[in-house]
């Protein structure tokens, strides 16, 4: 497994805010992860991504400690983990030009300063052209900014690329292109994708596993086909219905399994 976690409990205060989490990640593989405000979805992943440590019991990348990757060898640790954020606009230096912003990872975590060329190349996987170089966050949309991001995260070739609500903060008419692009640079670059989002229809459309957490719990998890068909948890069916009564995932990772299944297809 790439990414594991065994009887992982996390807290900030007194409280606990991660409880018994049991998770684990197949490399190249798609992981959603969903839950109510509060529920803890944040948190794990921060501290899968090392940006937050001090947790119980086990986190593994790669078959080793996370505490220990840090401890020993943090910029590769970081290299291979990345994360886009909610908010496009807080993750980027609003005095920094586009193209200075963009070379921060490269310069921090492999000492080096990249060539225009590979900026290019990364802004061009985001479908975005170096007219942007020059500009400052503020001057460009939701969706280019989230690109931005995304495309920063790419430059250090991560292996996992962690998506923290990453279209919960863009217009609707965006979020559907922003989630494809994600979709879409996972296939192509082989990324094992972790993704966070308080709503199911985009879990359902995006990953093949997903967990479902509740409270600092995991209170199901399993194929994404078997969680939204078969759920175990009453907690698991209040938000699928609650997902329903909104929307119904249209296309996707989830329907095609769908149609395979009521083809009698295998769908592992
Ligand atoms: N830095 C922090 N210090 C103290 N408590 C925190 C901190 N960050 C989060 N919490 C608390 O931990 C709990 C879990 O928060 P977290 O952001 O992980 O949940 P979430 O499921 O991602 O919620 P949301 O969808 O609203 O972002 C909440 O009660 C939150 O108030």
């Amino acid at each position: 497994m790439l990414v594991e976690a065994h009887d992982l409990w996390f807290r900030y205060g007194k409280e606990w805010t991660l409880a018994e989490l049991e998770l684990s990640v197949e490399s190249s593989a798609t992981l959603g992860i969903v839950g109510e405000s509060g529920s803890g979805k944040s948190t794990l992943v921060r501290l899968l991504c090392g940006l937050i440590t001090g947790a119980s019991g086990t986190a593994r990348y790669d078959g080793r400690d996370i505490t220990e990757w840090l401890r020993r060898d943090a910029k590769q640790f970081r290299r291979h983990n990345q994360i886009v954020f909610q908010n496009p606009a807080s993750s980027l230096d609003p005095r920094m030009r586009i193209r200075t912003s963009l070379t921060e990872p490269v310069k921090a975590l492999e000492r080096r300063v990249p060539t225009l060329q590979e900026i290019e190349q990364w802004l061009a996987l985001v479908g975005l052209g170096s007219d942007v170089l020059a500009r400052y966050p503020h001057q460009l949309s939701g969706g280019q900014l989230q690109r931005i991001a995304i495309a920063r995260a790419l430059s250090v070739n991560p292996t996992v690329l962690y998506a923290d609500e990453p279209t919960s903060a863009l217009d609707v008419s965006v979020q559907a292109q922003v989630l494809n692009l994600l979709m879409n640079l996972r296939q192509r670059l082989g990324l094992t994708l972790v993704m966070v989002s308080h709503d199911l229809a985009i879990v359902g459309r995006m990953s093949e596993q997903m967990i479902v957490m509740k409270s600092g719990r995991i209170v199901e998890s399993g194929p994404t086909l078997n969680v939204m068909h078969n759920p175990q948890s009453d907690y698991t069916r209040t938000l699928i219905e609650a997902a329903q009564a909104v929307s119904l995932p249209t296309t996707g990772v989830y329907e095609n399994r769908l149609a395979n299944t009521r083809s009698g297809h295998a769908t592992s």
